[in-house]
């Protein structure tokens, strides 16, 4: 039922009709609540399973917080491109470089499910359309609330602004800690991962290519 709901929610997105949208959201919305006691309910078991007392009083209202923040975490699910674009794309007389850096993201591995966190550094290079700046960081937010491989998150984000403004090029380079790497596991504080997908000129280009580089001042 559950599944059906959202693949019905994902085919509705008629602009033309406002009052459908907020139906859309508010059914979204249900969607999610609807869902929490399932995952409460797992996080009880889990607390079981450690060997805690789930019943003692610090802990009696947490598989419902842990619940609430898993589906913030991963909200990003629910969000689509089209929502956070709509009516943000302009024609403007600009075909050069727009950079938008230092965009802190969070993330969690797809592997252990702990946080990844760390800056990505978009580029494209407009070809007359361009997006509200605020959009760009909106792009990497959909994309890092998922359960998510690094390499993965940043070539999503370069495709996913080369099919929304057709640009000439985009560039995305993601550096990030990973805390399975951190907390667990190998146990290395300081190792910082970085990922880049480079496409159209940002990828044939080298001179398009070194002059992103130095104004990210990433070397
Ligand atoms: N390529 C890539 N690997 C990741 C990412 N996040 C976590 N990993 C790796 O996923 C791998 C999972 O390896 P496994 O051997 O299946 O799991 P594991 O026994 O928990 O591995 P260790 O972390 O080495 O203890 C590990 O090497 C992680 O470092 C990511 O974003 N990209
Ligand atoms: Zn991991």
């Amino acid at each position: 039922m559950g599944i059906q709901a959202t693949g019905c929610l994902n085919q509705c997105t008629n602009e033309s009709k406002p009052h459908l949208h907020q139906e859309v959201k508010n059914l979204k919305n249900s969607v999610e609540t609807n869902k929490l006691p399932c995952i409460e309910k797992f996080y009880l078991t889990i607390l079981s399973e450690l060997g805690e007392d789930a019943e003692r009083e610090g802990l009696l209202r947490t598989p419902l917080r842990a619940a609430k923040a898993m589906q913030f975490l991963t909200k990003g699910y629910k969000e689509t491109i089209r929502d956070v674009l709509n009516e943000a794309i302009f024609d403007e007389n600009h075909e050069e470089m727009v950079i938008v850096k230092d965009i802190d993201f969070f993330s969690l591995c797809e592997h252990h499910l702990v946080p990844f966190f760390g800056k990505a550094h978009v580029a494209y290079l407009s070809n007359r359309k361009v997006v509200g700046l605020s959009k760009i960081a909106r792009i990497v937010e959909i994309y890092s609330r998922r359960l998510q491989v690094q390499e993965h998150l940043t070539k999503q984000i370069a495709q996913a602004i080369s099919e929304a403004l057709e640009p000439a090029g985009v560039a995305v380079v993601m550096e990030a800690n990973h805390m399975c790497m951190v907390m667990r596991g190998v146990q290395k504080i300081n190792a910082c991962t970085v990922t880049s997908v480079m496409l159209g000129k940002f990828q044939d280009d080298p001179k398009t290519r070194s002059e992103f580089i130095a104004l990210t001042g990433k070397n």
